[in-house]
């Protein structure tokens, strides 16, 4: 499906930014004081952009700390007041919206248990109807790229533009190494069907331990994605909500020195030339590739057609385990790692039993 949005990029509403953005503060207010000590340790590193910090807290069960409400604008506006970095926050429904337009907050953004809610988008939307503020909609919390651009959407049909996705990542039963599964196809996937959207990586939510934090920064600016929301805390063990994945404004600063920022090109003609070399053999790769694949297609349907005339089903189990287990010791040998080579062949074997398929159900025609 095609997507049409209107958007202003970062460096639009941000001014000051460079690439890469770098938005930090406590996952939670909890105290005035904690609010404009951790902002003025973040504003004194000379790295960060923007002030972030949760007012209102979803939580996952009732008993955990749900945030300082309305009160914790304050302290939110107050650590603008001494350190100017502008200032973000969640918003989940139109009061929300209104407590932080009164207040003066900055940016807002819309959490990922809000996305997942087209209901609750579409208040926060209506909310905003004649409001020029920047909003960042995290991911939902399922891996459903249509959920996360239509509240994107929505919000550009209210008529906000400056818009911009925060890939945190995504929930799932099984656990995994990290908190949220990266899932980093789907942040590809928004990106290569909006191209100017700017999408920030939330390493804090994707890791939810302080010490991936780097890796996953670094894997999302070399997926070109424009920042990082990071979550930062004067004394993170002891922070009242997600203590683990908080870093302290000094830890941040030397993540960030350590992160490599690459560039989307290179003016450098050696470069230039050696790449276009290369993009050649691929093409042609690609090509022999593709003729091969067609070629491999066309046997199937002809053993379809076979199996047709002799009463034998499509799938047979026992040729393509045989198939995957020989393929892979094969790609094994080549260098080729062996998830790749198994989904490359499911694939395969998918669209080779649809052409069968195909053949099977075909009604012949008669002369
Ligand atoms: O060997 C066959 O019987 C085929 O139909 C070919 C093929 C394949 O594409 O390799 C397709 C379906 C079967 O499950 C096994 C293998």
């Amino acid at each position: 499906m095609k997507h049409t949005l209107q958007l202003e990029s970062i460096s639009k509403w941000l001014p000051t930014a460079s690439k890469p953005i770098i938005i930090s503060g406590p996952c939670s207010a909890e105290t005035e004081e904690q609010t404009i000590a951790t902002a003025k340790q973040l504003a004194a590193t000379g790295k960060v952009h923007a002030l972030r910090a949760g007012i209102w807290k979803p939580r996952t069960r009732p008993g955990q700390y749900e945030g300082a409400g309305e009160e914790g604008l304050k302290w939110l506006i107050a650590a603008k007041k001494e350190t100017g970095l502008p200032v973000t926050t969640e918003v989940a429904n139109a009061a929300h919206v209104e407590a932080c337009l009164k207040a003066g907050v900055d940016i807002l953004w819309v959490g990922a248990r809000t996305t997942v809610n087209p209901f609750s988008v579409q208040e926060v939307a209506d909310s905003l109807k004649g409001v020029d503020i920047p909003v960042m909609v995290k991911n939902p919390i399922n891996p459903d790229l249509e959920l996360w651009i239509g509240a994107l959407e929505r919000l550009n049909k209210a008529g906000l533009t400056k818009l911009a996705a925060i890939h945190r990542g995504f929930s799932s039963f099984e656990k995994g190494p990290f908190r949220n599964a990266p899932m980093w196809d789907m942040a590809i996937e928004l990106k290569t069907r909006i191209p100017e959207l700017d999408i920030i990586c939330d390493p804090s939510h994707i890791s939810g331990n302080r010490e991936l934090i780097s890796f996953i920064s670094q894997k999302a600016l070399d997926l070109d994605m424009a920042g990082l929301m990071i979550e930062s805390h004067i004394n993170p063990d002891a922070a009242w909500s997600d203590a683990k994945q908080q870093v302290t404004p000094a830890n941040l600063g030397k993540i960030i020195d350590g992160l490599v920022v690459r560039t989307v090109s290179s003016d450098n003609k050696t470069f230039k030339d050696t790449l276009s070399i290369l993009r050649e053999q691929i093409d042609q790769l690609d090509d022999e590739i593709m003729s091969k694949m067609a070629a491999r297609m066309k046997i199937s349907e002809k053993i379809g057609q076979y199996k047709k005339e002799n009463g034998v089903t499509i799938l047979q189990v026992a040729r393509w385990e045989e198939i995957i287990q020989t393929r892979i010791t094969l790609g094994k040998a080549m260098g080729l790692n062996a998830d790749f080579t198994s989904d490359l062949l499911k694939l395969i074997h998918q669209e080779s039993i649809q052409i069968q398929t195909k053949v099977m159900n075909k009604v012949e025609e008669r002369v």
